[in-house]
């Protein structure tokens, strides 16, 4: 980072064992550290959850605008360094996957294992960012809200949980506008493809079948382009695919990063 840029103070939680391998969460454009709540409790009896707001976002601090995803993966680097913890797994969902790969690539030597779902190298239509930070600037994220249907999840999910969906949705209204609208101009500049070869990491790349946010195919291109990385696709799930398959995802998650660091 350059001698301008400081760290955002982010929001976190961190629940589970004291000494336990730690695993921290970074969550999704428009959410907040409660998208892993699943997870944490999943998880919590064998590791360190340790889940954070994104900058911008929940109750993390709101700096101006435009982010960039090397300065949120740094606000995490400043909260690990806060606490005193060295070593961790990393879970990312979507824009926290991009801070998942940046972390890969710049501070490998502190990671355990990597967790990458609905997540790109690159997100789609890198132009069309700019122009939903400035509408969310003007008119706050209400308009987003129907079309998450689809986008985050399955509208078959959201009838059967109706309650979950209300959840994920006041998260995204209660993001604060610039927070958005910084997250997007950060979306909008990141483009990974041509690092992931750097990420030596032992990496799980997860896909929801469902995603038109990060396709399939998106998400292959991840894994395919980290050296030794597995795929996971999971059926019947759109783009928030800890919280809509929460069981599977937290065993794949359990799994992956527990044969890294539970035998050490
Ligand atoms: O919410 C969206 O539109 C999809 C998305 C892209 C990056 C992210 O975190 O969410």
């Amino acid at each position: 980072m350059g001698i301008q840029e400081k760290t955002a103070r982010l929001n976190y939680r961190l629940d589970g064992p004291a000494g336990a391998p730690v695993i921290v969460f970074g969550p999704s454009l428009g959410t907040d550290l409660e998208l892993f709540e699943p997870q944490a409790t999943a998880l919590s009896g064998d590791f360190q959850i340790l889940r954070h707001d994104l900058r911008g976002h929940g109750e993390s601090e709101v700096p101006d605008g435009p982010y960039t995803i090397g300065e949120m993966a740094e606000d995490v680097i400043g909260l690990l360094d806060e606490l005193g913890i060295d070593r961790f797994s990393y879970v990312g969902v979507s824009i926290g996957g991009a801070i998942a790969q940046w972390l890969g690539i710049h501070h490998g030597h502190r990671l355990d294992a990597l967790v990458i779902c609905a997540s790109a190298a690159q997100f789609y239509d890198p132009p069309s960012w700019p122009q939903r930070a400035a509408k969310v600037r003007s008119e706050g994220t209400d308009f987003l809200i129907e079309s998450r249907y689809g986008a985050w999840f399955t509208p078959e999910w959201a009838e059967r949980s109706p309650e979950g969906a209300t959840r994920l949705l006041n998260m995204l209204r209660t993001t604060p506008r610039e927070g958005y609208a910084g997250c997007c101009e950060a979306i909008a500049a990141y483009d990974l493809r041509d690092r992931l070869g750097e990420i030596a990491t032992p990496t799980l790349v997860i896909a929801g079948e469902e995603d038109p946010a990060t396709p399939v195919a998106t998400v292959s291109a991840v894994a395919e382009g980290i050296p030794g990385a597995e795929l996971l696709v999971v059926a019947g799930s759109s783009h928030l695919v800890n919280f809509e398959k929460p069981h599977v995802v937290s065993a794949a998650i359990a799994k992956h990063i527990g044969a890294v660091t539970i035998a050490r």
